[in-house]
């Protein structure tokens, strides 16, 4: 029977898929129509959900009866649970065992005992703060209601159906339990000329991989590019794929509508901020406008409407004829979701919504333009002179309708271009989508952006507030809150004239971020300044909303810290946290050898990991990870900026739970063993070890005697492990840059929170390399690179083992085989790599040291005498110029 969910998709808006399955926290936050959640599970067994009790169910308790529960059955029998490898549905489940956690998993939780979730948190070794946003989101009102029923009747399912089935859970050919809390969500989207091209491109791979050697097709892919390859299979017909795609079709949607009935239609709210609603609304203001403090005001209009949608959930039994109990989301079948993304990458293509903006990206824009312009000229002036705030800059911004026009002056400068691979949307048009860096950046990769409204998941439950102010935990004894607070309650509201623009920080796709100051608080902060008019126009509005949705839900050490954001009839502006230290980009060209050392890269990319790990425990993917968007703290600590590409998903929770399996999935470990039992004769490790068989040789006796100890203990005591990273998301969109777009994106087939460990791998690689290993002479040859090219790497500088097998680990080219695709930042964390960093303490390390000429120079605190910005009216343009 067709959902009725589904029938409510509207044709082509495949993003709207993945929207309507969002987790029934929705629903019971918003007092939604309990008839529309998408819980299915037990309504045929004539279990109503308890929708109105269900909000007051304690997620510990729940799992405290899962765990209880297992402990029953394992102890019973005096086994762990075990897992064993079955054949079927469910087959899949077996791959995806936990590679077991060590020493530091043993203690804290145990299958012998109930645990709570916090202790399970701690057990698995989560940050503090990684912990803190699990905690945090399940504690969450809204997540609770969701994840608590749908634990509660997970823990039904699980007992009902082994008592059913007279099979402990330890006993016949399975055991396996692996509980998903919600659904995942795809977010479907597609660019079509991209799929299309990439089709292509994949075709003529494996063509390449069928005749000849991985290195033979290195170097003959090395000198083809994309283009060619298209040119030559317009004469090529396409192998029976049309009709194929076409029944496939068929078959995933009535697959897609077989087992996923609980689709959900998406709706739309009005949001408007705590801060909107707080604020009296300022008198309209006209397009001119004079002095900041005196004559500008800001009318503060609610934000826009954000799309929110609510999801379905649907936990569905696998009917194998093994006692195996399996519990597990329909998009498990990763299969499913690679036809679903594919079916609705051809449907998609039928519309154009995503295309209108990739095409409406491909056009220069005037604004852009003077932008990158400009942009070039401060570079060099920032190569120029050190001094952030010299007496003759002069930073103006000019907003005309439709087009934003960012300019920044400095006299006696010259252009130096620093394109680095910059397209935004299309390939042939790539200088028309520079993006500027201002001083920071001498270089850069810029995003693509293909991006549709429904990309962003809005989802009002999610944020932790509309108002931006007060909680922080982590920054609330900020004074910077404080200042925005008094401003606010002086003024009523907080708008463009409290503040002094210092000087422009860089430009983006969406907007341009000034240093700017809190007038009369001495407090510096990072204000990004977008236009209304030119995100309408180019379809970035959602961008915008997703990226402030996102940055007002984050509370970390490692990422920006969103103390306000306001709208005037013209302008959107975040105030940020300002963050003086440049970017990794820039400071990696600063250092002698234009390569970060080994201890300095680990110690960026681990900060990196926290940042990617606590984003996706949000059910953030970030997606555009590069050195350019990791900014460099006051006191040399990094924190990731930008999330206007990010996608905004449901958070998976999963428990899974093995035992008795002793061969711990060594695929993720790239060495010589990963594959296959070693046959290395130096290679001492037992074959059921889970790490590759350099360990050791390279680890110390200690590291060696520890990791077989928590081997044989984790052997001895399984434990459930939780993953609460969206692992199963599945996006279509066509967002990143280049040199870091991972495979799955380029070839179109849906894409997860894995592209983050893709990039992450390649950011790795180009710190410590100083490129990144994929690049071609252009953007089609660097994509087909990344397709098609086996990693290779430089013979200097000189790279550890684990270094190099990390960045193999995470750039393998199948997603589902990639180092962290199974078990997040966790997975990675554990890689030899890092061996005896401490991830919880890793804010109090001493950060690698900063070059002087670092633009630290910037107080903190600025003083009076200060140069300031003011607001000048030029025959309706808006300029902030200094005097
Ligand atoms: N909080 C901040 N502190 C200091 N500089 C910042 C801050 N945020 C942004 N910047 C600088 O401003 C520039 C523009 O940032 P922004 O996030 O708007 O765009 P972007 O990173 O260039 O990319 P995109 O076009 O994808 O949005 C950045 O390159 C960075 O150098």
């Amino acid at each position: 029977m067709e959902s009725p969910r589904l029938m409510a998709l509207s044709p082509g808006t495949c993003e709207i898929v993945e929207s309507v399955e969002e987790p029934d926290s929705v629903q019971c936050s918003r007092g939604g129509n309990p008839s529309s959640s998408g819980l299915i599970i037990n309504e045929k067994a004539g279990n109503k959900p308890m929708l109105n009790s269900r909000c007051n169910y304690s997620v510990e308790d729940d799992l405290n009866r899962i765990f209880e529960a297992i402990d029953l059955r394992a102890s019973s029998k005096g086994l762990g649970l075990s897992l064993q490898k079955g054949t079927g549905p469910s087959h899949r489940n077996a791959l995806k065992k936990p590679v077991r956690v060590g020493v530091t998993r043993a203690s804290g939780i145990g299958i012998s005992e109930p645990v709570s979730l916090k202790q399970a948190l701690r057990g698995l070794c989560l940050s503090q703060k990684a912990e803190l946003a699990a905690m945090k989101r399940l504690t969450n009102p809204a997540s609770v209601t969701s994840e608590a029923g749908t634990i509660k009747k997970l823990y039904r399912a699980v007992v009902v159906e082994a008592c059913e089935s007279g099979f402990p859970l330890d006993e016949g050919k399975g055991s396996l339990v692996e509980i998903s809390l919600v659904p995942e969500k795809s977010a479907l989207h597609s660019s079509e000329k991209v799929t299309e091209l990439l089709q292509k491109l994949r075709t003529k791979a494996l063509d390449k991989t069928a005749h000849g050697s991985p290195r033979s097709v290195v170097a003959t892919t090395a000198k083809v590019t994309v283009s060619q390859i298209l040119a030559q299979d317009e004469t090529v017909p396409e192998p029976m794929e049309v009709g194929d795609r076409t029944s496939k079709k068929e078959m995933d949607q009535k697959e897609k509508v077989k087992t996923i009935p609980s689709l959900s239609s998406s709706s739309t709210g009005n949001k408007v901020s705590a801060l909107d609603e707080i604020l009296p609304v300022s008198k309209k203001v006209g397009s001119k406008l004079s002095t900041p403090e005196l004559r500008q005001k800001d009318k503060q209009k609610p934000d826009s409407s954000l799309s929110s949608s609510s999801a379905g959930s649907k936990i569905s039994n696998s009917n194998s004829t093994s006692p195996r109990l399996v519990i597990k989301p329909v998009f498990r079948n990763r299969n499913f979701v690679r036809k679903k993304g594919k079916q609705v990458t051809a449907a998609s293509s039928s519309t154009s919504g995503t295309c209108n903006e990739f095409d409406s990206d491909m056009g220069p824009s005037t604004g852009k333009l003077v932008c990158r312009t400009q942009n070039s000229a401060q570079k060099n002036a920032s190569k120029e002179s050190a001094s952030p705030v010299s007496s003759s800059t002069s930073v103006s911004i000019e907003v005309s309708s439709g087009n934003m026009d960012f300019s920044a002056k400095k006299p006696g400068l010259s252009s130096n271009s620093r394109n680095r691979n910059r397209i935004v949307g299309a390939e042939d048009n790539e200088n028309s989508r520079s993006r500027g860096k201002g001083e920071f950046s001498q270089s850069s990769k810029s995003s693509i952006g293909e991006y549709s409204s429904s990309t962003s998941i809005s989802d009002e439950s999610n944020l932790s507030g509309s108002s931006c102010v007060g909680n922080r935990p982590h920054m609330s004894k900020d004074i910077r809150w404080e200042a925005i607070r008094h401003v606010q309650m002086q003024y009523g509201s907080l708008g463009l004239r409290h503040f002094k623009l210092h000087k422009r920080l860089g430009c983006g796709d969406i907007g341009t971020v000034y240093l700017a100051e809190l007038i009369g608080t001495n407090c510096l902060f990072a204000l990004k300044v977008m236009d209304n008019e030119f995100l309408e126009s180019r379809k970035k509005m959602p961008r915008a909303q997703t990226e402030r949705e996102i940055l007002q839900m984050l509370d970390h050490p490692f990422l920006p810290t969103l103390y306000s954001h306001f709208t005037t009839d013209k302008l959107s502006c975040l105030v940020m946290e300002y963050c003086p230290g440049g970017d990794l980009h820039v400071l990696r060209q600063r250092q002698p050898t234009r390569t970060f050392s080994e201890p300095a890269a680990r110690f960026y990319v681990a900060e990196v990991l926290l940042a990617l790990e606590y984003l996706h425990m949000l059910g953030v993917i970030y997606r555009d990870l590069k050195p350019e968007n990791i900014l460099v703290r006051e006191d040399g600590h990094i924190m990731l900026s930008d999330f206007d590409l990010s996608l905004r998903c449901a958070v998976n929770p999963t428990l899974l739970t093995s035992s008795s399996s002793i061969m711990e999935p060594t695929k993720n470990f790239s060495g010589p063993c990963a594959e296959s039992p070693c046959i290395d004769p130096f290679c001492l490790q037992p074959s059921w070890a889970q790490v590759s068989c350099f360990s050791p040789r390279l680890i110390s006796a200690t590291a060696k005697t520890r990791k077989l100890k928590s081997d044989l203990a984790a052997q001895v005591s399984p434990l459930p492990q939780l993953v609460a990273e969206p692992t199963t998301a599945r996006s279509n969109s066509f967002v990143g840059t280049h040199e870091y777009l991972a495979p799955e994106i380029i070839k179109g087939e849906g894409h997860g929170s894995a592209v983050d460990w893709w990039t992450f791998g390649i950011f790795l690689y180009e710190l410590i390399f100083g490129k990144t290993p994929f690049k071609g002479l252009g953007n089609e040859e660097t994509l087909a690179n990344v397709v098609i090219q086996s990693l290779k790497f430089p013979e200097s500088p000189m790279v550890s083992f684990q270094a190099k097998d990390l960045i193999r680990g995470l750039l393998v080219k199948d997603p589902e085989n990639r180092l962290g695709s199974e078990r997040g930042a966790a997975e990675i964390k554990q890689h030899p790599f890092f061996e005896g960093l401490n991830w919880a303490l890793i804010r109090c390390a001493i950060p690698p040291e900063l070059p002087k000429f670092c633009d630290l120079g910037v107080p903190f605190m600025l003083s009076q005498e200060s140069k300031r910005l003011e607001f000048k009216s030029t025959g309706g343009h808006l300029e902030f110029e200094l005097f």
